[in-house]
């Protein structure tokens, strides 16, 4: 792990010790918008932007789901990173279901970024929504790449996941997601204290009860129509037994253990465009062998095997 100081690569993990062991996570730096009338600058034309992502990685996962609820799968190119982070950051080496940089065969995704600002300080992070005309970083930030894609492309279907009579449920259900959820997981696996680990952790089971009770009476997130609040929220969830229950040490339960979540969480991955998303080895390999700082020996549990293809009764439920 490291990040770029003026354009130079420094080996450097999170500094948690001013934080008193929390998690803070850095603003991202790159936040333009593809719009379909190109009055920003960038339009949103069918070729013309290159997304990298990890398949590890639930920020960059949202991107894709919503690039293949979109129907964009042709006018967006993508590139999948090495899903193990190494001390030079994401790389492009050869794995199994990963893919060399198609655009420009860098070795590291920090490339990508100095070809963007040669200067640049920061976290290079994925995802990275890039414009091969301008040769620009349009974003690195996925809650707003999600949006563009929504609705900025003159290409891809009409359907839309963020309707305007929505918005405010929407935008209100993301952000608790995204704090004790999202980035809960995260807050709690990267704590350094007792302390802001058992506060991260005790939120984030808070919020599953919540979630899980909101998900009694109803299909969706908000009411019974599929939004980007779904794609948000599944990203973490698929990746929750696997992964966070061990490397995070977020085990109060299983996402399993819940009432609605499991059926939800299986609804959800059976959705076109959701499931194809998912890689459960680069997940696994990517968090286990990814932070050498949680995890020294790099060892990958076997366990635990889940199978989010087995029947759910939720489109019966509401039918719908
Ligand atoms: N706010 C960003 C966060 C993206 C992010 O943190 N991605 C992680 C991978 S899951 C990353 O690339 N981390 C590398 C680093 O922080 O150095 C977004 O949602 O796009």
């Amino acid at each position: 792990m490291g990040l770029l100081i003026d354009g130079k690569w420094v080996k450097q993990g999170y500094d948690t010790l001013k934080t008193g062991g929390r998690f803070i996570r850095t603003e991202s730096q790159f936040r333009k918008f593809v719009t379909k009338d190109g009055s920003s600058g960038f339009r949103g034309d069918s070729g013309r932007y290159h997304l990298y992502v990890s398949l590890a990685c639930p920020w960059a996962s949202r991107t894709l789901i919503v690039r293949n609820l979109k129907g964009l799968q042709n006018d967006i190119s993508v590139s999948v990173v090495n899903p193990i982070s190494s001390e030079n950051g994401w790389t492009f080496e050869e794995y199994e279901g990963s893919t060399p940089d198609t655009l420009s065969n860098s070795r590291f995704l920090y490339e990508v970024y100095l070809k963007a600002n040669p200067e640049y300080t920061g976290r290079v992070t994925v995802p990275v929504l890039w414009d091969k005309e301008t040769n620009a970083i349009v974003s690195n930030e996925s809650s707003e790449i999600i949006l563009m894609m929504n609705s900025g492309f003159s290409c891809g279907n009409d359907l839309n996941f963020n309707p305007e009579e929505k918005k405010a449920e929407i935008d209100e259900i993301n952000a608790f997601v995204y704090d004790k959820i999202n980035n809960g997981v995260y807050k709690a696996g990267h704590a350094t204290t007792q302390q802001a680990y058992e506060e991260a952790f005790t939120d984030l089971f808070d919020a599953l009860e919540v979630i899980d009770q909101r998900l009694e009476n109803q299909r969706y997130l908000v009411g019974n129509t599929l939004t980007l609040a779904d794609v948000r929220l599944f990203v973490t969830l698929v990746r929750f037994d696997v992964a966070y229950v061990g490397i995070f040490k977020c085990n109060l339960k299983r996402i399993e253990d819940f009432k609605n979540l499991p059926e939800y969480l299986r609804d959800l991955y059976q959705t076109p465009g959701f499931g194809d998303t998912v890689n459960f080895d680069h997940i696994k390999n990517g968090y286990y062998r990814g932070f050498g700082n949680i995890n020294p020996t790099g060892i990958v549990p076997l366990g635990p095997i889940v199978d989010y293809t087995r029947p759910h009764n939720r489109d019966r439920a509401y039918g719908i």
